[in-house]
């Protein structure tokens, strides 16, 4: 049995519940739609057909149901790319770890993970309103150190770049989203290349009372230019989600609500509207495909 994974790394409840998701394997959707804000899981499952299982803990609220017939998993992860190795990882678990046996399971199941998030614009053309699917994410944290990716050539050079433009110590990351949901989900937004950070103020350039160490980081980002390459946005997480959904075979999403735009330093009069928005188009893509 030496594929066995302890009872100290692989976390079970007394419950048969993984530890910080508290979800059962049987409470999960094969499709699962992610967001940041605890409070807008139900802004999800308000559309549903029904609620099937409503558990949560921590940042992790999860909501289970139907939309038009299609089973969904509506959850929330809190901010930043740690929460969402945690988020991930267990995910992967529910679907492909025994939880009677504690082995891997030999048949894989893919997930399909489509985030749905607030972001703020680095492009003066791509204004507050707008709405974005991220082909690329660039992870300015430093989450996949502690993980072994396979990165293409183009992810390569980009990272690359921006440890170069930015004169940091660390490399970033670059990593693809699935293509198969850009086109069922993507198809008639904005397609941009997203830049996640590990915080809102200084690793987003913005100073509020303390000065940023990069405080041209918005500029110094927008100008790299790789093929048809260029930096977008800014959020927390999509970098994370897209790394350890490629580590753990998954097909992962990130669709960004743009609410700021940094150049124009506009910010959305009705942030709730256009994610509400994008929740119900990604719901009827998501029910007619
Ligand atoms: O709206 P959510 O999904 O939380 O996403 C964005 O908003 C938060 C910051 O305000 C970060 O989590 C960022 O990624
Ligand atoms: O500017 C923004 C807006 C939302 N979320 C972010 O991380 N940054």
């Amino acid at each position: 049995m030496g594929n066995r994974i302890p009872e100290s790394e692989l976390i079970i409840n007394p419950d048969g519940s993984i530890y910080h998701l508290n979800l059962l394997p049987e409470q999960l959707a094969s499709t699962v739609i992610a967001v940041g804000d605890p409070e807008r899981v139900s802004k999800v499952s308000q559309y549903f057909d029904e609620i099937t299982h409503e558990v949560s803990k921590r940042e992790f609220v999860t909501h289970t149901g139907t939309y038009k017939g299609v089973p969904i998993t509506a959850m929330s992860t809190g901010m930043g790319t740690d929460n969402i190795e945690i988020f991930m990882t267990e995910l992967d678990a529910l679907v492909n770890v025994d939880f009677q046996t504690r082995l891997p399971k030999t048949d894989h199941t893919t997930l399909d993970i489509i985030r749905i998030g607030t972001s703020g614009s680095m492009r003066s053309d791509i204004p507050a309103g707008s709405m974005l699917a991220s082909t690329y994410a660039v992870g300015l944290d430093t989450l996949m150190t502690y993980y072994q990716t396979e990165y293409s050539d183009l992810e390569i050079e980009v990272s690359d770049s921006v440890k170069q433009v930015l004169g940091v110590a660390f490399t970033p990351y670059c990593v693809a989203g699935s293509s198969l949901l850009i086109d069922l989900l993507g198809h008639d937004l904005i397609k941009g290349n997203t830049a996640t950070c590990p915080g809102f103020f200084g690793p987003q350039g913005r100073e509020v009372r303390i000065k940023p160490a990069i405080p041209d980081i918005i500029e110094k980002l927008a100008s790299i230019s790789i093929g048809d390459f260029k930096l977008t946005n800014f959020e927390m997480e999509t970098a994370g989600y897209y790394a350890m959904g490629r580590l753990l075979g998954h097909e992962v999403l990130s669709l960004n609500a743009i609410v700021a735009n940094r150049i124009t330093h506009e910010f959305a009069e009705d942030p709730h509207g256009i994610v509400d928005q994008l929740i119900k188009t990604t719901l009827e893509k998501l029910a007619n495909r």
